[in-house]
């Protein structure tokens, strides 16, 4: 069909579908003109979309928000349909918050939209409509109750694995899977065993509790509105427009859940693209994006090649690194701002000094505009932890979305309390105590673990034995350290304590560690104790007046998906974080889809920025010397005459990685660090036959004591030993670890 018979055609259908609004067609494009929104042809194809199904594809910063905000408001301002029946799904809180944010900027009558998450939207209505109220089963209390399901089970398990048990829980459930089929839908590399039958019991005991879990608030709706024709109705006889924004990353109970809604509805728009789909994790299916061509009959398909958002430079580097992915689909992509300064890498000495860098890149960008908003981006919030600290305390007011710093980590915090005491403030002695007997006198916190979990006071009770005498000499002589040995040595008792942990079938996660190194970055070249101390507590007590006049805003690559800022700065941009190890582990499929996605995140991040885009990456973290991620390399921004060495491509890099063992390719970078511990805590050394227990033998512990060995049972790499120990219950060792870290022995 010509252009211009269909434009006619969309016309004379809106004025059949209009009750006539408070502007017309012509004025509404005029508007927006002379606010300098020069809406391109295609674009205005999609927000005059009259009825049906349409799907807009198209790269980022082409307009796919914009057309979903214009077309609301044309709906409501041409059309004068009811802003309240018009529900625009998004998928983070904070894109809905910007979507609520351009259409009231547009018109106030737009706030009605209903604009939200999956998640908020079907809570809404599940309230609304079916008068559900259930309490929701969120962070520590899920953690918990998986937690208790491995115990009953007497599983030994790891913390990161309660996490990965439940995003795997979260995936099945996205992907609707019931937890009798799980077993055929998981991979045991990546989850316990136990997992799929973990997940049945977790579904029996939020049944029994009469509670949800965000996932059930997907899974209840898509229940109710195939299965109760009047929740179904009137759900759907107040929307007569649905949109989905980011449709690229639906997942199958969504796409079950839209397609019903959406099946009454005037019209039904979907906007996405295949390059930005980041959430695999949360059962993403990028895949519905072709389904949905099919699903609908007469589906309208519009592509937008324009992008208006980013300067030449940028849209070059970010298309060549997205180029390496081999599962997308081509586009092309036109920037219509033109040309601009090429993309700078830096290299920062340390994490400490990336901060540094980071502050002097904001400052020169300020000193030419001071309203220029700047995005510091990471692929974790740790890594932000120090970049934050050290923009604050240059003085720049900064709006961060981590709601956490890395002296609330709880293991950095109760470092903190011990070197506080140590530094003669007595205040948190009680806290750094309790710490101090969990770390050093494992013995005598069994003996106190009364007291030790109440809110006794524990040292005063205890004051004169040997064991506060211990306490005392020992912050007395940390005192007299380097902030940065006073670390190591606290961690050096900290993994022992881990260790032991290992053997109560717990170990802290690696959020812990994580945040251990970050304290060894941070404390490095500092004089003493008092110094930093002091630094601490300048930090925390800095007032946050300003803040709502903040141009910089801190968060991660997931966090800034939907937003733009007129400059980005990239941080911690190193080989190991970008892309995440463990994109670099397991099977060559899962680890070529890891990599693909890894690959897309970044291309996100570099994609938010509009005129200037820096990269940083430090050259050492947590003792370990660093490489520039190879996407740096993959996106052109390094080569390897920069580096004078051998091509990090990740392609290459994968080849370099088959070769390789798993542990050796996670710790390359960490040869100091992370080996170490990863094998202390991870990799046992076999045993020989003769080395393994016999069922009646007794058995020395250099925590519980004496125990006689009840069962050997064979585990993945190892044998689990169950031992009656006389002074506690039944015990589950992992044998191989025991043995090798000196823990066991018979006596
Ligand atoms: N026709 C246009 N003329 C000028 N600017 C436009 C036009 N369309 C969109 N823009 C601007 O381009 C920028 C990017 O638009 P938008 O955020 O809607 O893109 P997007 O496709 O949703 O991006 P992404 O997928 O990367 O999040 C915005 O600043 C928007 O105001």
């Amino acid at each position: 069909m010509r252009r211009n018979e269909r434009l006619s055609d969309e016309l004379s259908a809106c004025k059949r579908l209009s009750r006539r609004g408070e502007v017309s067609d012509e004025s509404f494009f005029a508007e927006l003109k002379g606010k300098g929104i020069d809406i391109t042809e295609t674009q205005k194809s999609a927000i005059r979309h009259p009825s049906g199904a349409l799907a807009l594809f198209a790269g980022p910063g082409s307009g796919k928000t914009t057309v979903i905000t214009l077309r609301a408001a044309y709906l409501v301002r041409v059309l004068n349909e009811d802003p309240n029946s018009i529900s625009i799904f998004t998928f983070t809180k904070k894109s809905a918050d910007e979507l609520t944010r351009r259409l009231q900027q547009i018109h106030p009558t737009l706030k009605s939209v209903q604009t939200g998450t999956f998640h908020a939207l079907y809570l809404k209505w599940l309230l609304r409509e079916a008068k559900e109220r259930r309490e929701l089963l969120t962070g520590y209390a899920q953690r918990g109750v998986v937690r208790s399901i491995l115990q009953s089970l007497r599983e030994p398990f790891h913390d990161d694995q309660v996490t990965a048990i439940l995003q795997a829980i979260t995936v099945l459930k996205n992907q609707m899977v019931e937890p009798v089929n799980a077993k055929d839908h998981l991979d045991t590399r990546d989850v316990p065993a136990s997992t799929a039958t973990v997940y049945q019991q977790y579904e029996s005991y939020k049944k029994e509790n009469n509670v949800w879990d965000f996932d059930d608030i997907l899974m209840v709706m898509n229940e109710r509105l195939h299965s109760q024709p009047s929740f179904y109705t009137s759900c759907t006889d107040s929307i007569r427009h649905i949109m989905v924004d980011e449709f690229q990353d639906t997942s199958r109970i969504q796409w079950n859940s839209l397609l019903k809604l959406a099946s009454k509805t005037v019209s039904f728009m979907v906007v996405g693209d295949d390059d930005q789909s980041i959430y695999a994790f949360r059962g993403a299916e990028p895949g519905l994006m072709k389904t949905f061509v099919h699903a609908r009959p007469h589906v309208r398909e519009l592509v937008l090649s324009e992008n208006f958002r980013s300067l030449d430079p940028i849209i070059r580097t970010a298309s060549r690194l997205i180029q390496m992915n081999e599962d997308r689909k081509p586009k092309l992509m036109r920037g219509v701002r033109g040309t601009g300064e090429r993309v700078r890498v830096l290299r920062a000495k340390n994490a400490m000094e990336e901060g540094r860098v980071i502050a002097t890149a904001i400052a020169k960008i300020h000193a030419r505009d001071p309203l220029r908003t700047v995005g510091i981006l990471a692929r974790s919030h740790h890594h932000l932890y120090l970049v934050s600290e050290q923009l604050r305390t240059q003085g720049i007011a900064l709006v961060e979305d981590l709601g956490k710093n890395l002296y609330t980590e709880s293991v950095v915090a109760s470092y903190l309390a011990l070197f506080r005491v140590s530094c003669g403030d007595f205040r948190v002695r009680e806290e750094a105590f309790r710490f101090y007997l969990k770390l050093l006198e494992p013995r005598v916190a069994r003996e106190q673990a009364g007291l030790l979990g109440g809110r006794a006071a524990l040292y005063q009770h205890m004051a004169g034995t040997p064991t506060t005498l211990a306490f005392d000499a020992f912050v007395k002589n940390m005192a007299v350290q380097t902030p940065l040995d006073a670390v190591r040595l606290l961690t050096k008792h900290y993994e022992a304590y881990t260790v032991r942990l290992e053997h109560a079938r717990r170990t802290p996660s690696q959020e812990a560690r994580q945040a251990l190194q970050l304290l060894e970055d941070r404390v490095a070249g500092l004089p003493d104790l008092k110094t930093f101390i002091l630094e601490v507590d300048r930090f925390s007590q800095k007032d946050e007046q300003g803040l709502s006049k903040a141009q910089v805003r801190v968060m991660t690559f997931h966090g800034a998906k939907g937003l733009e800022f007129d400059d980005v700065i990239l941080a911690g941009v190193y080989d190991g974080a970008v892309p995440h190890a463990r994109a670099l582990t397991g099977e060559r499929k899962a680890r070529r889809v890891l990599l693909e996605e890894e690959r897309r995140l970044f291309y996100v991040a570099l994609t938010r920025a509009r005129d200037r885009l820096f990269v940083v990456y430090p050259a050492s973290t947590a003792n370990a010397d660093r490489e520039p991620s190879p996407f740096l390399f993959d996106a052109g921004l390094l080569s390897r005459k920069d580096e004078n060495r051998k091509s990090i491509h990740t392609k290459d890099r994968e080849k370099q990685v088959r070769v390789k063992s798993d542990r050796q390719i996670v710790t390359r970078h960490d040869k100091r660090s992370t080996v170490v511990r990863k094998a202390a805590f991870h990799t046992p050394i076999p045993v020989t036959a003769d080395q393994l227990p016999k069922r009646g033998e007794p058995i020395h512990h250099e925590v519980f004591g004496e125990g006689v060995v009840l069962s050997i049972d064979p585990f993945p790499n190892g044998h689990k030993v169950a031992i009656q120990f006389k002074e506690s219950d039944v015990r589950h060792l992992f044998w191989e670890v025991a043995l090798s870290e000196g823990h066991v022995r018979k006596p």
